[in-house]
C-alpha cells in the first residue's frame, strides 16, 4: 500500500485553482523533492495530506484512509513548516517535551543531540529565538519524530550554510538507520539534488513531472559545440532551451541519450553533458510556461 496515493486531486480557493487534477503516489522509504514555483501549489499538496484542509475534488488517501480529520492517520505523519507556532511562554525544552509526547517514534535522544548540534538555548523562550534557530528548532522535531511519513515545508529558510549541510547529513544519516518517507519542499534544488531520490513537480497546480531524480538527470543534457552541427544534432528532439555565443551554440534537450547517441556527439565535435538537477527543473518549467 502506498503511503499517500492521490488521482484527480483538486484543490480551489474561490476562483483560484492551487491544486489541478494532480495524480501521484509517495511510497514507503524514499526522499522525494516537491518542487515548483512560487504560488504552484506545494504548500496546498501538503496542507491536504496532513489533514489541515479539505479537497475540492477527486481522491486523497493517507495510509489508505482520508486525512481529514483522521487522528489515528495524522500521528504517523509530521510536518515542519517555517512559520510554525508555539504555544505563549513555550521553551525550546517545552516544545521537545510536547513533540516527545505526540510522536510514537520520538527519539530523545537524538532530539537532544540535534539541539546540541544546532547551539539550541534549551530555556529560551521560542519567540525570542532568531530566525535561523526557529528552523533549527523545526528541523530538530521533524528528525527526531521519525514519523512514518515527513514533510519538511522549507523549513531551513533562515538556516546558514553550515546549518543546512548539518540537516542534510543528519536527515541522511537518519534515514538510513531509520529509512521512512520524507519530502523536501524546496527551492533549493541544487542543495537537496544527492539528497532526493524522487521528483514532483508542481507548475501552476498541475503535476509537470514525476520520475526519479536519476532518470531526469539522464534525459535532460546541454549539447555545446559548432552552431551547424548543433543545431542538426537537436533538429529530432525536444529542444528546451538553446543559446548561441559567436558559432557556438548551447541547447538544452530532452530525450534518452544511448551510447550509440552519445558515440554520435561525440563523432561530430559536440559536447554533451547532463545539466544538474535544478537547471533541468528550470529548463522543464519554462519550456512548459513557452508553450502554453
Ligand atoms: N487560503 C487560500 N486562499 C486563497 N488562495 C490560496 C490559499 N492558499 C493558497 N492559495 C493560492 O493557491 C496557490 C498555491 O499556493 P501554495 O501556497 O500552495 O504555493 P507554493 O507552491 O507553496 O508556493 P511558495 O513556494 O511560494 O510557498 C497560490 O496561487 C496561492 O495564492
Amino acid at each position: 500500500m502506498s503511503v499517500v496515493a492521490a488521482a484527480g486531486l483538486t484543490k480551489r480557493f474561490g476562483d483560484v485553482t492551487a491544486l489541478d487534477d494532480v495524480s501521484f503516489s509517495l511510497e514507503e522509504n524514499a526522499i522525494y523533492g516537491l518542487l515548483g514555483r512560487n504560488g504552484a501549489g506545494k504548500t496546498t499538496l501538503m496542507q491536504l495530506i496532513t489533514g489541515q484542509n479539505t479537497v475540492t475534488s477527486g481522491e486523497l488517501r493517507l495510509f489508505g484512509e482520508h486525512p481529514f480529520e483522521n487522528e489515528q492517520a495524522l500521528m504517523r505523519v509530521v510536518f515542519i513548516k517555517e512559520s510554525q507556532k508555539y504555544p505563549s511562554g513555550y521553551k525550546v525544552k517545552h516544545v521537545l517535551t510536547m513533540a516527545g509526547r505526540l510522536f510514537p517514534n520520538w527519539d530523545e535522544e537524538f532530539a537532544q543531540s540535534l539541539v546540541d548540534d544546532f547551539n539550541l538555548p534549551r530555556n529560551r523562550d521560542v519567540r525570542k529565538l532568531s530566525r535561523g534557530m526557529t528552523s533549527a528548532l523545526g528541523v530538530t522535531v521533524g528528525l527526531a519524530a521519525r514519523a512514518e511519513l515527513t514533510f519538511f515545508d522549507e523549513p531551513y529558510l533562515g538556516l546558514d550554510a553550515v546549518a543546512r549541510q548539518l540537516f542534510y547529513d543528519r536527515l541522511l544519516a537518519d534515514y538510513a538507520a531509520h529509512p521512512r518517507t520524507v519530502v523536501l519542499s524546496t527551492h533549493l534544488i541544487d542543495e537537496v539534488a544527492d539528497l532526493i531520490e524522487h521528483v514532483l513537480l508542481l507548475d501552476k497546480g498541475k503535476l509537470l513531472l514525476d520520475a526519479p531524480s536519476e532518470e531526469l538527470r539522464g534525459e535532460v543534457m546541454d549539447a555545446t559545440g559548432p552552431a551547424a552541427v548543433v543545431d542538426e544534432f537537436a533538429a529530432s528532439r525536444l529542444v528546451l532551451h538553446r543559446e548561441q555565443l559567436g558559432g557556438t551554440v548551447r541547447v538544452t534537450l530532452r530525450g534518452s541519450f544511448d551510447n550509440a547517441e552519445r558515440l554520435k556527439a561525440k563523432k561530430l565535435g559536440i559536447d554533451l553533458e547532463p545539466v544538474s538537477l535544478q537547471q533541468a527543473v528550470v529548463r522543464l518549467t519554462m519550456e512548459r510556461n513557452a508553450v502554453r
